[in-house]
């Protein structure tokens, strides 16, 4: 027997075409996988499902182009012999599979084959944060219409159940403010970097290890980060937010100074994403940032993903794990399957459309590379002074040649957009080797 038309899991509707139980079900019925995708993600779905061997699961289809190729990996031992492997997706459409599990990514074509199979009446697990963020509730609506679910408990935080644990548990709560590490990429390279790694060493890693996107510029420049954030302000705080609002700062402008003078400030680097809820506006923001290293924010390595969740009723609570790699994340889109499987609904709250400001009142780091001569602090400090900006302190570290020299400007808090004002107008200084570099400061309680 096959399950065919389940009740959706994270739609806006109940059930369609679900019956009504009064019991919780017993997965004795089978439900028939198709994957599609089948790179570090989807092969490591295929061998949990062989190692697990978990009731009810099975592997029917497997669909990725030049599927020879993948056939012949290592990776594909994992795979039963009564598997169909095609390199034609409408093969898997038009099979009796139950869910389909899209594990390439990207809006196109993923789209396309996502709304195809829930208008099939086939279930859908995806880990494509790009497509959940921005097309999400399309699909959701599309799911529920069809009486099938559409389950990402892989697309924010990898193996971490960040999107279960607060759709599960903290829908009784009014979350405010959503803040920390969502991108295993940027972690693995800041926290390698801060032990002395170069950059391009760390990225090439991090993409041999299978932990970046397709296109490592969606880590690194923070829209794969500002994905999720969005996906988590959805399922969080019930707030629509458009990602192509949400600012972000790439990490490839980061250097080892910048480590050398975080340390001084006793502090690190890491990329954090941040939401907070403010009346029908979002501040949010995915920049790296400078950490106290008495924050656990900073002993996340590697791939370790943080999110801090604060609610007004429930205060702060802490999702950790691993945020990347085949493996973890494969945990993530099994769960969903199980969820899938055995029909587990969750709740549904109404969600709203939100405007965003990139706007954080918060203390900033300035670091400048210049041509050393007199007056440059005087008219750095005469630049910050003019926008309403103070300065906390003034480093510089022994050892940096005058014609290239490095040194830093902490200021009390201030906005985002008033300490930007006041950069563009020092960048202008003829001194000046690069754009100043401009970190925002997380503070002890963030
Ligand atoms: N890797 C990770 O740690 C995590 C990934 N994710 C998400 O999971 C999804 C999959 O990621 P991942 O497994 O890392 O990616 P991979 O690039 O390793 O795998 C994608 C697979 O899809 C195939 N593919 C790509 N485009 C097409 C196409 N047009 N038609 C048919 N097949 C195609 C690729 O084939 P080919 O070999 O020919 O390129 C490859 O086998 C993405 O949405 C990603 O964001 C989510 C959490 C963590
Ligand atoms: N590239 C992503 C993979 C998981 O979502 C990351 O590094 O976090």
């Amino acid at each position: 027997m096959t399950t065919r038309k389940v009740a959706s899991k994270t739609s806006v509707k109940p059930p369609a075409k679900a019956p009504a139980k009064k019991t919780a079900p017993t997965p004795k019925a089978t439900t028939r996988i198709a994957l599609i995708g089948f790179g570090t993600v989807g092969s490591s779905v295929a061998k949990l499902l062989a190692e697990l061997k978990l009731p009810g699961l099975e592997l029917t289809h497997i669909f990725n182009r030049d599927v020879a190729r993948k056939r012949a990996l290592p990776t594909a031992k994992f795979v039963p012999k009564s598997v169909v492997w095609t390199d034609d997706v409408n093969v898997l459409l038009a099979s009796d599979a139950d869910v389909i599990v899209e594990l390439v990514g990207g809006l196109t074509p993923a789209e396309s084959w996502i709304k195809k199979a829930l208008a099939a009446g086939k279930s859908v697990v995806t880990a494509n944060k790009q497509l959940i963020a921005y097309r999400g509730p399309g699909l959701m609506k599309l799911a529920a219409a069809n009486g099938v679910y559409l389950l990402h408990g892989a697309a924010v935080a990898g193996g971490v159940p960040v999107i279960p644990g607060i759709l599960q548990g903290l829908g009784g709560d009014q979350v405010t403010r959503l803040s920390g590490i969502v991108n295993g990429t940027c972690n693995y390279i800041l926290s390698r970097m801060e032990t002395g790694a170069d950059y391009l060493t760390v990225l090439a890693d991090a993409q041999q290890l299978g932990y970046a996107e397709a296109d490592p510029s969606a880590d690194v420049d923070g829209y794969d980060a500002r994905a999720k954030l969005c996906i988590l302000a959805r399922i969080a705080m019930h707030a629509e937010l458009n990602p192509d609002d949400v600012p972000t700062q790439s990490i490839s402008v980061i250097d080892a100074v910048d480590f050398a003078y975080a340390k001084e400030l006793n502090c690190t680097i890491r990329q954090i994403s941040s939401a907070q809820a403010d009346g029908t506006t979002v501040h949010a923001r995915v920049a790296p940032m400078l950490v106290p290293l008495s924050s656990p924010i900073a002993w996340s390595h590697g791939t370790q993903n943080m999110v801090v969740s604060s609610g007004r009723f429930g205060g702060d609570v802490v999702f950790s794990g691993h945020g990347a790699g085949g493996e973890p994340t494969a945990v993530a889109v099994v769960s969903d399957l199980l969820a899938v499987s055995q029909k587990c609904a969750t709740v549904q709250l109404p969600i709203r459309k939100r405007t965003v400001t990139g706007d954080f009142l918060a203390p900033h780091y300035l670091r400048f590379i210049v041509d050393d001569k007199p007056g440059i602090v005087s008219a750095i400090s005469g630049a910050l002074s003019k926008v309403g900006a103070n300065i906390d302190s003034i480093l510089q570290r022994p050892g940096y040649p005058k014609h290239r020299l490095a040194f830093v400007v902490t200021t009390e808090p201030c906005l985002t957009s008033t300490i930007e004002q006041a950069v563009s107008s020092i960048a202008k200084m003829d001194c000046m080797l690069e754009r100043p570099l401009c970190l925002q400061m997380l503070e002890r309680n963030d």
